[in-house]
């Protein structure tokens, strides 16, 4: 069955939030389409690490099922991680709803999804990355294809303010234009694609050998060092702050827009949308494309789908995208 949620952008825009219902009981997850774990905080967690979270208790849903002869650990490339056992219960998301589906429960979580405004992940890349043990799960999205419409997920994850994730069919609402779609190599287990230019101003670039993935849990755009060094050459305020890790600028600043391929397409960020926060010193702000740091792999996270909705489409697989 098709449907839409919700995505509510925490106060500092660093993650969207999608109420879930397991078992009757609602959190609100981190949809990540970089990962493949669907992982909630459980009671199974130091009372400490429960405070301030939507608490799943398995004994208190009446359709969970105990497998707790699996277990499961994870690693972030921000460094966060969690681990734990499993079991399995119905999840609703919106209109569209599994039975049986794998949940991971968390007796471990590291510091920073404590102090995090979810309550959990829903892992929205390939299962082939998921890290349930002896056997890999499902995703939650790979379970829901056989009751959609078209084997699809949509985000739409507009700045500042409520957004949605669609399954089963694109929402024509909340896009102009029309959506362009890429082949997806899914062998890393991401919607990647390659992205081998870019172009700021009058200024193009080669990403040579560069790939991209379309990452909803990631907060920003991180490119490769060539083309974020050129955009920062066109903010003449900016500076590589080693204390804010990362590019900043003064907040008065009229950004450039940022253009680079998804295959054979050309995205674009508008400037307006990569003042991304304050910085530490007063007046300076942190902008909200930056280096990858090593590797050929580009990470087009929130940032990205501030300014397009992003498709991802099994059937194929493929991306898509238009201006949103
Ligand atoms: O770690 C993540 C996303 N991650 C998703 C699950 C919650 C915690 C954040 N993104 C990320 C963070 C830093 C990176 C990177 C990707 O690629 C290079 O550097």
């Amino acid at each position: 069955q098709d449907g839409s949620a919700t995505a509510s952008p925490d106060p500092n825009n660093v993650e969207y939030l999608v109420p879930v219902s397991i078992g009757g009981e609602t959190l609100n997850l981190d949809f990540d389409s970089g990962s493949a774990d669907l992982w909630v905080f459980s009671t199974l967690l130091s009372s400490s690490d429960q405070q301030g979270h939507n608490i799943y208790d398995s004994s208190k849903s009446s359709t969970f099922q105990d497998q707790s002869s699996s277990t499961w650990s994870i690693q972030y490339a921000d460094g966060s991680g969690a681990s734990g056992t499993c079991g399995t219960d119905d999840v609703t998301v919106g209109g569209t709803s599994v039975q049986g589906q794998v949940i991971e429960l968390a007796n471990q979580v590291s510091s920073s999804f404590v102090s995090g405004a979810g309550d959990g992940l829903l892992g929205l890349a390939f299962s082939s990355i998921n890290t349930v043990q002896p056997q890999p799960a499902q995703t939650f999205f790979d379970n829901a294809q056989s009751s959609l419409d078209k084997p699809l997920f949509a985000a739409y994850l507009p700045k500042d303010t409520d957004g949605a994730y669609d399954f089963g069919a694109t929402d024509s609402s909340k896009f102009t234009g029309s959506l362009v779609y890429t082949d997806v190599d899914s062998s890393n287990g991401f919607w990647e694609y390659p992205s081998t230019s870019f172009k700021v101003g009058s200024t193009s670039g080669s990403m040579s050998g560069f790939t991209g993935i379309t990452d909803t849990g990631t907060t920003l755009v991180l490119m490769s060092d060539t083309a974020v060094s050129a955009y920062y050459k066109q903010v003449s305020s900016a500076s590589n702050s080693q204390t804010d890790g990362g590019y900043v600028f003064d907040c008065s600043e009229t950004l450039p827009d940022i253009s680079f391929a998804i295959g054979d397409n050309t995205a674009t960020i508008p400037g307006s949308l990569i003042n991304f926060s304050s910085a530490s010193a007063s007046g300076t702000c942190f902008g909200g494309v930056q280096s990858v740091g090593s590797g050929s792999q580009n990470i087009y996270g929130d940032v990205f789908l501030n300014a397009n909705y992003g498709v991802f489409d099994a059937s194929g697989p493929s991306f898509g995208f238009a201006t949103s």
